[in-house]
């Protein structure tokens, strides 16, 4: 199998690896095998309905199995079969690499997981012992809607609840949460309901730190459903579609955490929030430094592709600190940033934090951090691939889902436009010249349109193109210096520069106001960078429109993508369909991979704002 050198391939930033993969542009067979290297170990073993088919071997039953029934014996295997997976992995046995290079670097680490994995599997069989269905069986009883209960709301941990908030008739919040479809998932429940924080004011903040909400009405689904249990210092993973506020979902209880603080307690870097982006790590300081000053917090943001001299000097004075993997790892090693009192941990972006190419980078800086910490992850894609391992750094985290997805399948925001357009690979670029032309005349000159590219030098070449043909564009990807990706971006941001360029660089997270159409010119590696490279329009309650050129190139991920339209109410073209609707689930090196067959009965919810 070809493989491309790394610097070949859309590079993420501080240079954290990317399945190696190879795509010849005209060769479809070769373009098929690449889609399957680059989405890691996608087997076709239906690992969820064949567990011990998938494994190769039985699995072992135990006598309690015997007062199971037949449903709870299924979860129980699976239970099984995950701790033990689990297992296997922290040894190293399931992926001999990952595990010297994890032994090498950081022992603490997988000492750690190991321990978390016999803790877990032991739990597990506790749990069988007692005649209990397992965790997953369980999970599914324990998802309700929250704060349906008629009972009073209590504080759980430090946080207090507003009386005004407590007083609201339960009709009230009943129809917030039935309105939002929020859905929670809590291993360990408190005694009584936590409310949603649906207005402002019921946020347990200083008057003088509430002007950044002066320009919004409310909350937020994602930001109300999870800021009861933030404020309460539980773990959490927050799932909710792209442009949705969870930038201020966990920036509202990081700073409260902080400066809740006894003084002198607060000294030092409190607080860290990793993302995989240089311009998404700026973006969230930027928003982080809104919240923290009237608080008197300090906040740095360290990236790499900068001098890092005045990172460092700002370290010494931060309290929170955004960061991305790399240039974190870099600091830290030299001691120039000590994470040893950060017990408030984010991971933005979460899955992709989780993915084989920062896996390891960000177990370093996990095991920097002190075991009593608060761990969150947030993100609008949650493949089962990286929840397992995600675990093994959160203690029983609590699960907020927004939208009718409850088992966290993939979605695209709903009110964005999605429209593919099978096309011949050769014909690509005469086609986005159309839709340009079509989108961005007359009175819509101006209009913002995002182009996303897979590769670097497929980036510079259809900039290229488009400047030629007269249209003011720009570019950004991983081939440019800092810079030069930042003047871009500023350019596309205000409005000076209306049509931008990007690899997946610029798929995830970036806020930029008013982008009116994103057009793939060549499909992602995986549907998940499609609903995150979509997601930059349709932002914070807007419509948006979304146009994809697909090719047979791209046929491997046409299942994928069929459901990911289906699940939004959006067409499916019938040369799309003759592609196939299989979907091959990425799996995660140590936790393996399966397929399943399109689901047509998928129904889209909308999320309102108020
Ligand atoms: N309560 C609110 N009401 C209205 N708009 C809000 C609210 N909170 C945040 N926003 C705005 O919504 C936009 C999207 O927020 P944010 O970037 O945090 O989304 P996100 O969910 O993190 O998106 P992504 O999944 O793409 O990273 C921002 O412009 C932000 O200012």
């Amino acid at each position: 199998m070809g493989k491309r050198p790394i610097s070949d391939v859309v590079a993420e930033d501080d240079a954290i690896v990317k399945p190696e993969f190879s795509r010849k542009k005209s060769k479809k067979d070769k373009s098929e095998k690449s889609r399957k290297t680059a989405t890691t170990d996608a087997t076709e073993i239906d690992a969820h309905a064949h567990p011990e088919e998938a494994n190769g071997k039985s699995v072992e039953h135990s006598e309690d199995d015997e007062k199971l029934s037949k449903a709870e014996r299924k979860a129980a295997k699976m239970a099984r079969k995950e701790a033990k997976e689990a297992k296997k992995a922290a040894d190293g046995t399931g992926n001999a690499e990952l595990s010297a290079a994890a032994a090498e670097q950081d022992e603490d680490t997988v000492k750690a997981a190991k321990k978390a994995a016999r803790k877990a599997e032991k739990k597990k069989l506790k749990d069988l012992a007692n005649g209990e269905a397992s965790e997953s069986a369980a999970a599914v009883s324990r998802v309700e809607p929250i704060a349906t209960s008629q009972e009073p709301v209590v504080e759980s941990g430090e946080y207090q609840e507003n009386n005004e908030l407590a007083q609201l008739p339960q009709s009230d919040i009943d129809a917030f949460l039935t309105k939002n479809v929020m859905t929670i998932d809590d291993p360990k429940p408190a005694a009584r309901k936590l409310r949603p924080i649906t207005n402002f004011k019921y946020l347990p903040i200083e008057e003088s730190q509430r002007a950044p909400f002066a320009k919004f009405s409310a909350p937020t689904p994602i930001q109300a459903a999870t800021w009861p249990f933030l404020l309460s210092g539980r773990d959490m993973v927050g799932v909710a579609e792209t442009g949705s506020g969870k930038t201020l979902a966990f920036g509202v209880p990081c700073v409260r955490f902080i400066s809740s603080l006894p003084k002198d307690k607060r000294r030092g870097i409190k607080a860290v929030i990793v993302s995989p982006t240089r311009e998404l790590a700026v973006q969230i300081y930027d928003q982080l430094v809104v919240l923290a000053t009237p608080a008197g917090l300090q906040v740095v943001c360290v990236y790499g592709g900068v001098p890092k001299d005045p990172q460092v000097a700002a370290c010494r004075k931060a309290h929170i600190v955004v960061a991305t993997p790399g240039r974190l790892n870099d600091l830290i090693g030299e001691g120039t940033a000590d994470l040893s009192k950060a017990e408030y941990v984010v991971l933005d972006e979460a899955d992709r934090m989780l993915d084989k190419g920062f896996e390891e980078a960000i177990r370093q800086i996990i095991s920097q951090t002190p075991k009593k910490r608060q761990t969150l992850m947030f993100t609008a894609t949650w493949p089962p691939s990286v929840r397992e391992l995600a675990s093994t750094f959160m203690n029983s985290p609590v699960k907020i889902t927004i939208g009718d997805n409850v088992s966290g399948e993939l979605r695209a925001n709903v009110r964005i436009k999605q429209l593919v357009e099978v096309v011949d690979p050769r014909a690509k670029e005469q086609r986005l010249l159309q839709l340009l032309k079509q989108y961005q005349s007359g009175k819509n000159k101006d209009d913002r349109i995002l182009v996303f590219c897979l590769y670097k030098k497929e980036a510079m070449r259809i900039e290229n193109f488009i400047r030629m043909k007269g249209f003011r564009v720009g570019g950004i990807h991983g081939d440019l210096s800092q810079e030069k990706r930042s003047a871009s971006l500023a350019a596309f941001k205000e409005g000076q520069v209306p049509l931008l360029v990007a690899t997946d660089v610029a798929a995830r997270g970036l806020d930029i106001p008013a982008v009116k159409l994103v057009i793939n010119v060549t499909f992602p590696l995986t549907a998940e960078d499609y609903v995150h490279r979509i997601g930059r329009t349709g932002r914070a309650g807007k419509e948006g429109l979304a146009i994809t050129l697909f090719t047979e190139h791209d046929k491997g991920l046409s299942g994928s993508l069929i459901n990911v339209l289906k699940a939004a109410n959006q067409p499916v073209p019938d040369d799309l369909m003759k592609f196939g609707t299989t979907v091959k689930k990425k799996g995660h090196d140590a936790y393996g991979a399966f397929y399943k067959d399109v689901d047509s009965m998928k129904q889209a919810t909308k999320i309102t704002f108020d």
